[in-house]
């Protein structure tokens, strides 16, 4: 069955995940803007994908959501620190039986959007891919299957869940419902809010990283603060959290480098806020000490200034 999506913000994940969905046959309206708006109403999308090189000559673009009107599912691919403004352009995508996914590295995405449209209006998500815009109308994967894990915000089994994993299946991406997205997106942001500050400080690769026992430490000191944040907001990660993303830095490539680091260092806006900046956050409102973390933010927010 076709379902309508609109995509807002068409980058990296947007691009890739819309793509493949529109090359399924799905009906997917970009929500885009600027040059890359441009390029994609003049020549369509290019994806180059380790998966599988794919052109879309054509595809509906716009920088008006009211002109693509009530959609069956948003897949929202803005970055954090963009949520805001994108948020408040949902209105006219949105009917009585919506979905917006939320994509965001990160745990407070969903709430966000739910502030606006309601809980009932949201699936949680989180992304594994490793995508970007490599020039306007143009996406590159170069790594990750390209999964999507998402669920009801009460991770009940519905049929609009149901509906979205097997259009993203078919369209030869790998969707996942777990049985508790938030135990999903909080293990994710073990890695996100330990390895993005600490590789920003120390300037260096994964395989620098992990190759000192000091800062496996200062990783896994970090990562034992947020699995207790993530307790005092009521989700319980496995006991074995902490080993599997210390696992997790060990597979990456050795030249790897967080996306984090990657924004600070070419002086761009950055997910700070939603990631670090969360663990700080998120410790003070429910009185979980973080010390680890609150230096680690305090010294990334420097370098964010530095740069
Ligand atoms: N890319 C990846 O491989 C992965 C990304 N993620 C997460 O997914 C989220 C999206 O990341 P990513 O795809 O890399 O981000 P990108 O920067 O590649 O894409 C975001 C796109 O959204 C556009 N945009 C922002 N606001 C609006 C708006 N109001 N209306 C229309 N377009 C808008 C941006 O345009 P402009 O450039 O003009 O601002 C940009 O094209 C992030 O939270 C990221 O952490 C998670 C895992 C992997
Ligand atoms: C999990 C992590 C930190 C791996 O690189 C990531 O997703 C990112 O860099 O954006």
């Amino acid at each position: 069955m076709t379902i309508k999506v609109a995509v807002l913000g068409a980058g990296g994940v947007g691009g890739y995940f819309g793509g493949r969905l529109a090359q399924a046959g799905h009906d997917v309206r970009f929500v885009a803007r600027g040059e890359h708006l441009a390029a994609m109403r003049g020549s369509g999308l290019t994806v180059e994908s380790v998966a599988g090189d794919f052109a879309l000559e054509t595809v509906v673009a716009t920088d008006d959501p009211a002109e693509v009107g009530v959609v069956d599912y948003v897949l929202l691919g803005v970055k954090t620190w963009q949520l805001e403004a994108a948020i408040a352009s949902l209105g006219s995508l949105v009917g009585p039986n919506t979905a917006v996914v939320t994509t965001q590295n990160g745990v407070e995405a969903p709430q966000q959007v739910a502030d606006v449209v309601g809980r009932e209006a949201v699936l949680p998500g989180a992304v594994e891919v490793v995508a970007f815009l490599d020039g306007p109308g143009r996406v590159r994967h170069i790594g990750g299957l390209g999964k999507l894990t998402f669920s009801e915000w009460d991770n009940q089994k519905s049929e609009r869940v149901e509906r979205l994993r097997k259009a993203l299946e078919e369209s030869g991406l790998t969707a996942v419902v777990p049985d508790d997205v938030w135990v999903a997106l909080w293990s994710k942001f073990l890695a996100l809010g330990s390895f993005g500050a600490v590789a920003t400080l120390a300037d260096s690769p994964y395989g620098v990283l992990r190759s000192r026992p000091g800062m496996r430490h200062l990783i896994v000191d970090s990562m034992n603060e947020i699995k207790q944040v993530a307790k005092a907001t009521g989700v319980e990660l496995p006991g074995d959290a902490v080993d599997k993303t210390l696992a997790f830095l060990d597979s990456l490539p050795e030249a790897g480098t967080t996306s984090l680091q990657r924004d600070i260092n070419s002086g761009k806006p950055s997910e700070l806020e939603a990631w670090t900046g969360a663990v700080v956050r998120l410790g003070r409102a429910t009185g979980t000490p973080t010390p680890i973390n609150d230096i680690l933010y305090e010294l990334t927010s420097a370098r964010t200034l530095a740069t």
